[in-house]
């Protein structure tokens, strides 16, 4: 028997209005969580990306909030300002009473504004550490009547960077108040903050023999001796055919970089990171998710807690330095129960890191060869095999007809079909392909010269 949300102790209206936003079931982490924060228990929570762990905080948070008391009362905070944002939007939906007030509050977004609203009176408010210490400074935020305190992506937030904002905060809350930190990923150095910030947790983990869950289709492709990355990963997006992908780089100006490499070779793409201003980030988030942008090249600030609507691809265009930040960052495809492809870019030095990546998840990612031409003409030809049939099952079809009678007085069909399909292909080979890239120059990956040989003969076999 499947379990319910009103069988987990939230409310006949609740549970209606959740299957109003198609949640009917609730996930692992919801079942087990919900019932404890319902109780009043501290949590640690978690669970694979994409499980619902926001839901799983919010829901009973909703629950329990005192329309009569026009204070703020549950405080969330968030690593990044666009999760401080998708956070207050998930839980807005699954408040569907506007009665509740709850409001954002982050950096980069003008402070009056967030003022206003505060002084408008909050139930629940949702930041980042930063701007949530400024307002409660200026006396605009009071603290005094938390009884709840979220930490999402929690291992994230007890880190270096952010630790020390975290406990500022801490101390200004009652101590009388439920704690809770939910994440993907919990790395044990995290223990001792746990047992200094919560009251004897419960905690819960939902079950998996991987921290990456097997609906993410994880490979990786070795860059060949002599190519820029770069140029690498342009048979790479030929062949895979993103319908949309995140691409993570290490810095900023690489991502400046590979976006006007990617934009010059005619991809739609756009980047994502700490140097553009607030506006800029908000603006290119929601063209992403409306599937106005194709593919986004981003730094880790990309990494934790976005929730993209069908997501199908994450490429990894450089190895996080963390085993962690890897599977959040693979974790923004495959959610909800859906299918995903995680691509990472190898070069030789990379090995290290993609043993620690292997040992972590207790799996073997398989490694390839950079397509080659002929893989990438076959991919193209598929394409226009199925595009051709599409059409053939439409009706505009026939408004052509004509020419084709008329072209048939002097041609064989076969000839004319035939020479319409080389006008379609012509039109979707890139250009880069119809030049520089010859299967013949595909190096060997491996550096050992022994191996030269082998992976030519095995080159020219393949076409
Ligand atoms: N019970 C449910 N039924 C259907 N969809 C759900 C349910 N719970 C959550 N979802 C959907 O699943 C998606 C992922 O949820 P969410 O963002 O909370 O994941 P997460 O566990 O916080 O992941 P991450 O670790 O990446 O932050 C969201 O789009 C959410 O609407
Ligand atoms: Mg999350």
């Amino acid at each position: 028997m499947t379990l319910s949300f009103q069988s987990l102790g939230l409310s006949e209206t609740r549970a209606k209005h959740l299957e109003k936003l198609e949640f009917v079931e609730p996930t692992d982490i919801q079942s087990q969580a919900i019932p404890h924060l319902l109780s009043g228990r501290d949590v640690v929570g978690q669970a694979q990306t994409g499980t619902g762990k926001t839901a799983a905080f919010s829901l009973p948070i909703l629950e329990r909030i005192d329309l009569k008391l026009s204070a703020p009362q549950a405080l969330i905070l968030t690593p990044t300002r666009e999760l401080a944002m998708q956070v207050c939007q998930a839980m807005r939906s699954f408040a569907g009473d506007r009665r509740i007030r709850i409001q954002s509050i982050y950096g980069g977004q003008a402070i009056d504004r967030q003022i206003q609203r505060l002084q408008q009176g909050v139930h629940i408010v949702v930041g980042t550490p930063g701007r949530v210490i400024d307002l409660h400074e200026r006396g605009d935020l009071h603290l005094d009547q938390i009884n709840w305190l979220v930490l999402d992506e929690a291992d994230e937030m007890l880190n270096m960077g952010f630790i020390q904002d975290v406990e500022k905060i801490l101390m200004q809350l009652p101590v009388e108040r439920q704690t809770a930190f939910f994440s993907a990923t919990m790395p044990s150095s995290i223990r001792e903050l746990v047992t200094k910030f919560l009251r004897s947790p419960v905690t819960v983990t939902v079950k998996q023999t991987k921290t990456a869950p097997t609906r993410i289709n994880q490979t990786a492709y070795m860059v060949p001796r002599g190519w820029t990355k770069a140029r690498a990963l342009q048979p790479i997006l030929e062949l895979e055919d993103p319908e949309s992908a995140l691409i993570f780089v290490r810095t900023r100006r690489q991502a400046a970089e590979l976006t006007s490499f990617l934009q010059a070779a005619g991809h739609n793409v756009d980047e994502y990171h700490g140097d553009l201003s607030q506006s800029q980030r908000e603006r290119l988030m929601l063209r992403f998710r409306n599937r106005q942008v194709r593919l986004v090249v981003a730094t880790d600030i990309a990494a934790r807690g976005l929730d993209v609507d069908d997501l199908t691809h994450v490429i990894n265009y450089e190895l996080p330095d963390s085993v962690e930040s890897y599977v959040h960052r693979i974790g923004r495809t495959g959610r909800a129960g859906k299918e995903g492809t995680a691509i990472a870019l190898l070069q030789p030095f990379d090995r290290r890191k993609l043993y620690q990546i292997e040992r972590h998840l207790r799996q073997k990612l398989e490694v390839k060869q950079i397509p080659t031409r002929s893989q990438i003409e076959a991919r193209h030809l598929e394409k226009l095999q199925d595009q051709v049939r599409e059409a053939l099952a439409g009706e505009r079809m026939a408004s052509f007809l004509p020419i084709v009678a008329q072209l048939s007085e002097e041609y064989d069909p076969h000839a004319i079909a035939a020479a319409a399909l080389q006008m379609a292909y012509d039109r979707v080979r890139p250009a880069w392909m119809q030049s520089d890239y010859a299967e013949e120059e595909i190096p060997p990956t491996t550096p050992k010269p022994k191996l030269i040989k082998r992976s030519k003969t095995s080159v020219s076999q393949g076409r």
